[in-house]
């Protein structure tokens, strides 16, 4: 062996490691590696994690060791140092010397130098604490689950295919699974289903994980400001049942859409669960690149549709049953027949129902009591619009067509229209700022603060924009009566 310096040693590593992997993996993995000392034939590099040493001894053990071999000779070690840098989401900055492991021959059967005790345990720098590939907090609540979902013609294809999924995720045709429906009608809990079901059978066998596209992109702005993208990406590459809820979220954030391309193209070469939901189909889903979307397609999409008359009443019934209650049959009939725009609003009647009963200490709950709490509900809930009715109506007003003011165009009177239409999409439905931008071409929160405070003006300054917006206003509370 030569004399040579750690820098040196660890320079020509690299050149060979270059040679022997693509440039990409090159960047995210070793250009980052501190090389640390070189001593007694043993090098030591600096890596930042402990997740990152795993990676390397699992995925580059054999290509390290010849390259020390030809580097520093047949009897050349590699020992890691993990030394993380301090970011807030860690509360600690504590830095582990791994115990060493020699780059020599190895024979199979030793352990060679790993651990006999564990390492100290060191905290993902992610929201889920404790990723260690299958132990992970899956994010699941316990309470979603498939013997608390109601069957009906409205979900049997999307509730069938989950069963089969969480029998065998993976290794089945609906990968990816693409679940999809308005608001409120199950989207969630189907998939959560699947999550818990596969816990429940493989244990900590399988990595699961379930979470929010806007929690996804939340951490993804995050460990890039942290320079931690790497981790981020391997983080979800090592999860057997990736889930991913609201996906529309993703629309027009094309890094985040990128990333998660990757990951998906990884885990599914894998053989790895795959499961989407969205609030529409997948070709619908505005701003999504192109290559995103037919991978959505490459599964099963299946959608949840508002249960009919005899699923409500099911699904009524279970949940005052799951509260411990007994509701007089009538009373689930007079809800199951006034509540028909999505699921989550029958469980509101429940509650409210409840908690008047309880406020006002009544034991038995009768028709006419249900029927004077619920009134405004009732109301509320049979007279919901949709951004897309309103948007028809308003560009019929106009005489454009529907699609112009879901797309990008900055004509004047489509300008007009679509801020219209953005106001009074606030005012008619429970829409938050962000799925009405959603529904007109995926722009944000504040293009509609902006449009509705803009509406707002006009109204209070011009007589002929007030009769316009009163003349539209009248025409849709008249349609949804
Ligand atoms: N078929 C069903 N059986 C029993 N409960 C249901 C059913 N469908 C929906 N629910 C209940 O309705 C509520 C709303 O469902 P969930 O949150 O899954 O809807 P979602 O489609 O994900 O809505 P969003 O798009 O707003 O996220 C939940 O409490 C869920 O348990």
């Amino acid at each position: 062996m030569h004399d040579l310096s750690v820098e040196s040693a660890w320079d020509e590593c690299l050149d060979i490691i270059k040679d022997n992997i693509s440039y990409q993996k090159y960047k995210s993995w070793f250009e980052p590696i501190k090389p640390v000392s070189l001593q007694n034939g043993t090098l030591t590099i600096q890596v930042p994690s402990q997740f990152w040493y795993e990676w390397l001894e699992e995925h580059y053990y054999n290509m390290l060791r010849s390259t020390l071999a030809k580097v520093l000779g047949p009897e050349g070690k590699l020992e890691y140092s993990i030394v993380m840098e301090k970011s807030d989401q860690f509360e600690n900055n504590r830095s582990v010397r791994m115990p060493q492991r020699p780059m020599g021959p190895v024979q199979p059967q030793e352990t060679n130098g790993y651990p006999e005790s564990q390492p100290e345990r060191i905290e993902n720098p992610f929201v889920i604490p404790g990723i260690r590939k299958t132990k992970i907090d899956s994010n699941l609540n316990t309470n979603y689950v498939f013997e608390r979902f109601i069957e009906g013609d409205c979900n049997r294809l999307a509730r069938s295919a989950a069963m089969a999924i969480a029998d065998n995720p993976g290794s089945n045709s609906f990968n990816p699974f693409f679940v999809y429906g308005p608001t409120g009608l199950g989207k969630t809990h189907l998939v959560q289903s699947i999550g818990n079901k596969i816990k429940e059978k493989y244990g900590d066998e399988k990595s699961v994980l379930y979470i929010s596209s806007e929690a996804f992109t939340n951490e993804f702005v995050h460990a890039i400001r942290n320079n931690r993208a790497s981790e981020f990406s391997m983080f979800y590459r090592n999860i057997d049942v990736l889930m991913v809820d609201d996906i529309q979220f993703f629309s027009g954030k094309e890094k985040t859409q990128e990333e998660f391309f990757h990951i998906f193209n990884a885990l599914h070469q894998d053989g790895k669960q795959i499961i989407l939901s969205s609030d529409r189909a997948p070709k619908d889903v505005p701003d999504i690149e192109e290559r995103l979307i037919s991978r959505f397609g490459w599964g099963l999409s299946a959608d949840l549709k508002m249960p009919e008359y005899e699923t409500r009443y099911a699904i009524l019934e279970r949940k005052a049953n799951d509260n411990g209650i007994e509701i007089d049959p009538q009373i689930i009939e007079f809800i199951a027949h006034n509540f028909k725009s999505n699921v989550r609003d029958l469980e509101g009647a429940i509650i409210k129902l409840l908690a008047h009963a309880s406020l006002q200490n009544i034991d038995d709950i009768d028709l006419a009591m249900a029927k004077r709490v619920l009134k405004d509900m009732v109301k509320e809930s049979n007279t919901q619009i949709s951004i897309e009715s309103i948007q028809n109506y308003v560009c019929d007003y106009f005489g454009i067509d529907t699609n112009k003011v879901r797309e990008k165009t900055r004509k004047q009177e489509i300008v007009e229209a679509r801020q219209i239409a953005m106001y009074l999409s606030k005012k008619f439905t429970k829409s938050s700022l962000k799925t009405i931008g959603l529904h007109f071409g995926g722009r944000d929160h504040s293009t509609v603060i902006h449009a509705i405070s803009t509406v707002e003006e006009r109204i209070s300054t011009s007589p002929k924009h007030k009769k316009m917006v009163e003349e539209l206003h009248q025409r849709i509370e008249v349609a949804s009566l």
